[in-house]
């Protein structure tokens, strides 16, 4: 079973889905290789306006990196390598010149919300949680998720969510401006295509110059040294024995 299925849509929406739902969406080198080359193609694709990321099921958007294929990483280098290969796929999604948007199907964790930050809107379902749990294991955020947080959202609310590191109900996301509309269960594939068919009217310069005018304040050489910056400190704490702990904590829990 492929990990990411793709489905491009005759308007315009192409869509990104993380199949991995037995393991709650969680990232692997595979699901990073294809997110890499979607992005290709929707920056390259004339016939392409909107990028929509998902993920299979009903319980879960994305639980972060897969902490059972990552934690052979033992050393900051092993680390650093995983995380800025993901920071940069992150980075690219950021500053991708289509809107973006995160389906939150289900929870986010992790990485997870590292993921949703660097799209344009998220969309999410009532009733599910999201966090930035990464305090729990040690370490902080190793996918530039805090660079963009900060920049997405007011400083306090910002910092808020980090330092808590939990679970937080959906509802408190869209108070503090992370969520940007709630669906309902039913087909929720159409509720978005219809939040989303303002954007679709529009022809593909007029998408991209926006967004290009946009992404513009996040395309510097300091923007760019601060988000490779944090993700060097998640790599010098992953090697810590907190870290090592906690992930062996999480994968021997049953
Ligand atoms: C690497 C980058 C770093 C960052 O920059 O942030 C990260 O992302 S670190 C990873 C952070 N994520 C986590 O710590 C999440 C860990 N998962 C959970 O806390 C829970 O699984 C959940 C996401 C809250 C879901 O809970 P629940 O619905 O009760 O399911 P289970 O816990 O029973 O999980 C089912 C199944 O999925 C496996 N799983 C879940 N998350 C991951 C993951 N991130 N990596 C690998 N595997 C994951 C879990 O082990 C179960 O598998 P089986 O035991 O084989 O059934």
């Amino acid at each position: 079973m492929s990990s990411v299925l793709l489905e491009r849509d005759y308007d315009g929406i192409v869509w990104f889905t993380i199949n991995r739902p037995e393991k709650r969406n969680a990232i692997n080198d595979e699901v990073m290789d294809a997110l890499q080359d979607t992005i290709r193609l929707v920056e390259e694709n004339d016939k392409v306006k909107v990028l929509v990321i998902t993920g299979a099921g009903d319980q879960a958007f994305c639980s972060g990196g897969d902490l059972s294929e990552f934690h052979h990483l033992h050393t900051k280098e092993e680390a650093y390598r995983m995380l800025s290969k993901m920071g940069t796929i992150l980075y690219s999604l950021l500053t991708l010149s289509k809107p973006t948007v995160a389906l939150l199907n289900g929870m986010a964790v992790g990485g997870g919300c590292e993921l949703a930050t660097a799209c344009d809107f998220r969309y999410a379902k009532q009733g599910i949680k999201a966090g930035f749990i990464q305090g729990t294991l040690g370490i902080t955020t190793g996918w530039g998720g805090a660079s963009m947080l900060f920049e997405k959202l007011p400083y306090a609310y910002a910092l808020d969510l980090l330092l808590r590191a939990e679970r937080v109900p959906i509802e408190k996301m869209v108070e503090y401006g992370w969520v940007h509309a709630l669906l309902t269960e039913e087909n929720r594939k159409e509720q978005c295509r219809k939040l989303l068919s303002p954007y679709l009217a529009q022809s593909v310069p007029v998408l991209r110059s926006y967004k290009q005018y946009a992404v513009k304040k996040w395309k510097t050489d300091e923007f760019r040294t601060k988000f490779f910056a944090e993700i060097e400190q998640c790599a010098v704490l992953w090697e810590s024995e907190e870290h090592e702990e906690a992930v062996r904590t999480f994968l021997n829990r049953k």
